[in-house]
């Protein structure tokens, strides 16, 4: 028999050091991870023999079995399932599959140091198969793949290598085999295994059996979860099914279990995650929800079943209507397939919608909303449908302080004479907040919606208005604060209309090209200048939005600003006087220029000519110097 000596991925070695070395206080979670595997293992079983029967026909009562030899010191998690063959072993024994995993290492790298924080860190997320090694020093694998019939055996001490031979006579599926460590001997007490079960491994639809032959003891309940009836189900196994179905290591935010009836039965168990899953942005937009058709697994991958912008679902949907051999392609097109997405999808919002109602626990939903609400936005220009359901969960940062706002409460302390939804959009709050353009809205007291997420750049226009209101950046076109009532205006310090002829005139011919326009601003108290784009141009955050995601080539020209001028300013004054006397052109050159490089700067934008910059200001630092 030949032996194959294979290394592991190197972020599997590193992985094995950590879980090996850590004095993880949930050990027993090994237990979890492994039955979780033989149960889907099984799952994938029963789906592949809808349409090759002979794969599972010769044994077909799926189950999971724990047997333990206190002799050898073994304990050995058997399962009748899919099994693997050589590959599936190399690439799944050997290299990082799991999601759960991946998001692990992950953390890993952000974290600094190893040690403590990893022990930590195992137990937020489990590490699937090789948390094996939490409690076995050596693991063997013997398995074979249904429908062939070559087995084999994979081993190893976790520490850098495996091997991989093969075996004859194996029956279908997968034993895992774990020679435990020393002090370890717990894991061989029937009772100790059957609360380890109890605990985290109840909801498994199979029966997981104790010990060999007829007599073996089921230590599960072995019915399907959802199946079962609300009031049977404590917290702790619905969240114990959330781990497993999700993946997840959180605590579900939101268990929404319901079964629907009429012209299409199916039964849902859904969850919406209390922490953010690491993939939430994978450019796929996948949901993990998983169906199943009369208690058989389909698929975690059904296109259409959950739209994209309610990704962060985790759990399962259970129809009685499909067709068990459906095949996952043909899956998309059925009409059934799009009435339970409805269907979903109308439940899941109004019962968002209940939670975001619920004043007095506005700070729950406001963590939800700050994991998923960039998601959520999504859905106001992908489905019309649900748009005014999805606008009454929208929360928003705002110029009025620290909380949270929904556009109703923005709507309703609306300033007298004020018409408009006003928004900036920009990458966080803390700079939007220190942004010139915001002056005079703050002056007046007119609230600004603070607009931090991409999404943002495109469900704002494709709304366009709220209750009548337009929404409208403060960044944009004029500032229309005139008609706005409050504050307090002071024209007696603005420089007169007519001074600022002059300068305007000087300014557009010295910067000619470069802007689109020179104008008087309504919006600026304290800064001198600042730039806005015209009405029918592209906002300027989502330009650079643009450019940064390559979208536009870094180098494009992009729309000309307009250059806005505060008329109280004491600089813009002098400047004023300045530009009325002869030959001021020349001699305002510079100080044009600095203008629209400091409105450019506090933008956040690049200079096109930084050196023409700090000549300019050297020598105006110099002039005022001497
Ligand atoms: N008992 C088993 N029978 C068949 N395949 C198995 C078994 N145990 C593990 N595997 C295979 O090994 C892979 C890796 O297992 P691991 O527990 O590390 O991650 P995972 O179960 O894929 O992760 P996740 O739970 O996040 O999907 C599995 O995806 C599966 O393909």
């Amino acid at each position: 028999m030949t032996e194959e000596r294979l290394s592991f991925q190197a972020e599997v070695s590193r992985l094995l050091d950590i879980v090996a070395h850590s004095l993880y206080s949930e050990k027993e979670v090994f237990l979890r991870e492994l039955v979780s595997n033989a149960s889907d293992s099984c799952d994938r079983l029963r789906y592949a023999a809808l349409t090759q029967p002979e794969l599972s026909s010769d044994d077909p009562d799926l189950k999971v079995r724990l047997l333990t030899d206190k002799e050898a010191r073994t304990l050995t998690v058997v399962d009748n399932g899919i099994g693997m063959n050589r590959e599936d072993l190399v690439e799944n024994l050997g290299t990082i599959a799991r999601s759960g995993t991946a998001a692990f290492m992950n953390s890993l790298k952000t974290e600094s140091g190893e040690g403590k924080k990893d022990v930590n860190l195992i137990g937020q997320f489990g590490v699937g198969f090789y948390s094996a090694f939490m409690a076995a020093d050596r693991v063997e694998v013997l398995t074979r793949k249904a429908g062939e019939s070559q087995g084999w055996r994979w081993l190893s001490d976790g520490k850098g290598e495996f091997t991989i031979s093969q075996v004859d006579n194996l029956p279908r599926g997968a034993k895992i085999i774990l020679h435990l460590r020393e002090g370890d001997d717990e894991y061989l007490e029937e009772n100790r295994l059957g609360a380890i079960v109890r605990k985290y491994s109840d909801h498994i639809a199979i029966p997981i059996l104790f010990g060999d032959g007829e007599d073996a003891k089921s230590l599960n309940s072995a019915s399907a979860l959802w199946t079962r009836s609300k009031n049977e189900i404590t917290a702790d196994q619905y969240k114990e099914f959330y781990h497993h179905v999700g993946h997840a290591f959180d605590d579900p935010w939101l268990t929404l279990h319901w079964r629907a009836e009429g012209a299409l039965e199916y039964t849902n168990l859904l969850f919406v995650p209390s922490a953010k899953p690491f993939d939430l942005f994978d450019p796929k937009r996948a949901h993990r929800v998983k169906l199943y058709v009369k208690r058989v697994f389909i698929t975690d991958a059904a296109e259409g079943l959950i739209p994209p912008y309610l990704r962060f679902v985790r759990g399962v949907v259970d129809s009685e209507d499909l067709p068990l051999n459906i095949s996952r392609e043909m899956l998309q097109h059925n009409p059934m397939l799009a009435k339970i997405r409805a269907g979903l999808t109308r439940r899941i919002l109004s019962e968002l919608n209940k939670k975001a109602k619920d004043t007095e626990n506005a700070a729950e939903y406001a963590t939800f909303w700050e994991n998923f609400g960039a998601v959520l936005k999504e859905g106001l220009y992908e489905d019309y449908e649900h748009r005014d359901e999805l606008l009454k969960l929208l929360r928003f940062r705002t110029t009025a302080g620290d909380g949270l706002v929904s556009l109703d409460e923005y709507v309703a302390r609306m300033k007298e004479g004020q018409d408009t939804i006003f928004t900036i959009s920009g990458d966080d709050v803390d700079s939007l907040l220190r942004s010139p353009q915001l002056e005079g809205f703050k002056a007046k007291g007119v609230e600004v919606l603070l607009l931090t997420d991409p999404v943002d750049e495109f469900w704002v226009p494709s709304v366009g208005v709220y209750e009548t209101k337009p929404f409208k950046s403060v960044t944009r076109g004029g500032a229309d604060l005139g008609k706005i009532q409050g504050g307090e205006d002071k024209p007696e310090e603005k420089a007169p209309e007519g001074e600022l002829v002059d300068l305007l005139a000087l300014l557009k011919l010295t910067l000619g090209e470069a802007v689109k326009d020179v104008r008087k601003s309504e919006r600026l108290t304290n800064s001198a200048v600042c730039l806005v784009s015209d009405d029918n141009d592209m906002d300027m955050h989502l330009e650079r939005l643009l450019k940064q995601h390559k979208q536009l080539g870094a180098d494009a020209a992009g729309a000309r600003r307009i250059l806005e001028i505060n008329p109280s300013h004491p600089l813009i004054k002098r400047l004023a006087d300045r530009a009325k006397i002869e030959g001021a052109a020349t001699a305002l050159e510079d100080a044009a220029w600095l203008l629209l490089d400091q409105a450019r700067i506090v933008e956040g934008e690049s200079l096109p000519d930084p050196a023409a910059f700090a000549r300019r200001l050297a020598s105006a630092m110099e002039k005022g110097l001497a």
